[in-house]
């Protein structure tokens, strides 16, 4: 069997406040396949972002990791330097949060901003960053003529494309999406996500998806971890978490999900709508 790209183990992660400390991560555990979508779901404040900053390594004072392994293809994240960190970071683990498209320099014509990012990590010609820049747009849906204009000239959607593209030029093992479209209306948001979805079947990288929304998430993962105030309650297949939870919070999310009255009559006991079925296509 081949050994999983990520695995977080046992992980507890403190703020440091004035008075004490609060656990915000406790004891979590999980690990993500290669190829693998993994969905970390669980409501607002669970400690879904922490775990991200955790494993990019991103510093968040006052949070502090008190126990625990982050290993990324055998290598624990933990005790690298900062400078194979760097080397990491973005190359081999990409990341987009929530208001990335606001990442993008306003100043910079988008095929400089490619440019930079390629330079800096690959050592790039002007020539071969442009083609890159090209082809990425392509990738995403966009006019690769567009590579000359400058970011105010796109819709927020595309906005947050461009951002996706420009993580995915580096070509990284595993993407971690912090609510990458929660910003968005549902249907680019839909859009942005099939996209995802179809550019992971052919390049083949891990993704973490994270996100509050569990019905969005089943429809995208291939297998998903429910939070709730910091430990993992339930991790499992889509399958099982949208047909058979065995957690009383999993069932209490999905009873949040408005339904048509049809449909619950449908679906008897798990309270999991009724297109909540793993489809990696989300139209
Ligand atoms: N800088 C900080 N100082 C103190 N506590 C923090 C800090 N940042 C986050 N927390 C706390 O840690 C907990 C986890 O926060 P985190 O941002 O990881 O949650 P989340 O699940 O990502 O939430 P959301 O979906 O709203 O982004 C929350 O209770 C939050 O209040």
């Amino acid at each position: 069997m081949t050994a999983p790209l990520l695995e977080v183990r046992d992980l507890v992660i403190e703020y440091l406040l004035d008075k004490g400390s609060f656990v915000a991560v406790d004891t979590v555990s999980f690990e993500i396949g290669r190829g693998e979508i993994f969905g970390l779901a669980g409501e607002s404040g669970c400690g879904k972002s922490t775990i991200a900053y955790a494993i990019t390594q991103l510093p968040r004072p006052p949070a502090w990791v008190r126990q625990g392994e982050i290993r990324f293809d055998g290598t624990d994240l933990l005790r690298l330097d900062e400078a194979s960190l760097q080397k990491l970071r973005w190359r081999r683990i990409g990341m987009v949060f929530q208001s990335a498209m606001n990442s993008l320099n306003p100043l910079l014509r988008i095929e400089r901003q490619f440019f930079d990012v390629l330079y800096r990590h690959t050592g790039c010609s002007r020539a071969e960053g442009r083609a890159k820049a090209e082809a990425m747009l392509r990738l995403v849906g966009i006019d690769p003529k567009r590579v000359g204009d400058y970011p105010h000239q796109f819709s927020g959607g595309m906005r947050q494309r461009l951002v996706i593209a420009i993580c995915l030029a580096l070509e990284p093992d595993l993407i971690i999406m912090d609510e990458p479209t929660t910003a968005l209306d549902v249907v680019v948001q839909r859009e942005i996500l099939q996209q995802i979805c179809d550019l992971q079947a052919r390049l083949g990288f891990s993704v973490l998806f994270i996100t509050h929304d569990l019905h969005l998430m089943s429809q995208f993962c291939d297998r998903i971890a429910v939070m709730l105030t910091g430990r993992i309650v339930e991790q499992g297949p889509v399958d099982q978490i949208t047909r058979a939870p065995q957690h009383d919070y999993t069932r209490r999310l999905w009873d949040a999900i408005p339904r048509l009255p049809a449909a619950a009559a449908v679906e008897g006991g798990t309270g999991a709508p009724a297109d909540a079925l793993r489809e990696r296509t989300l139209s």
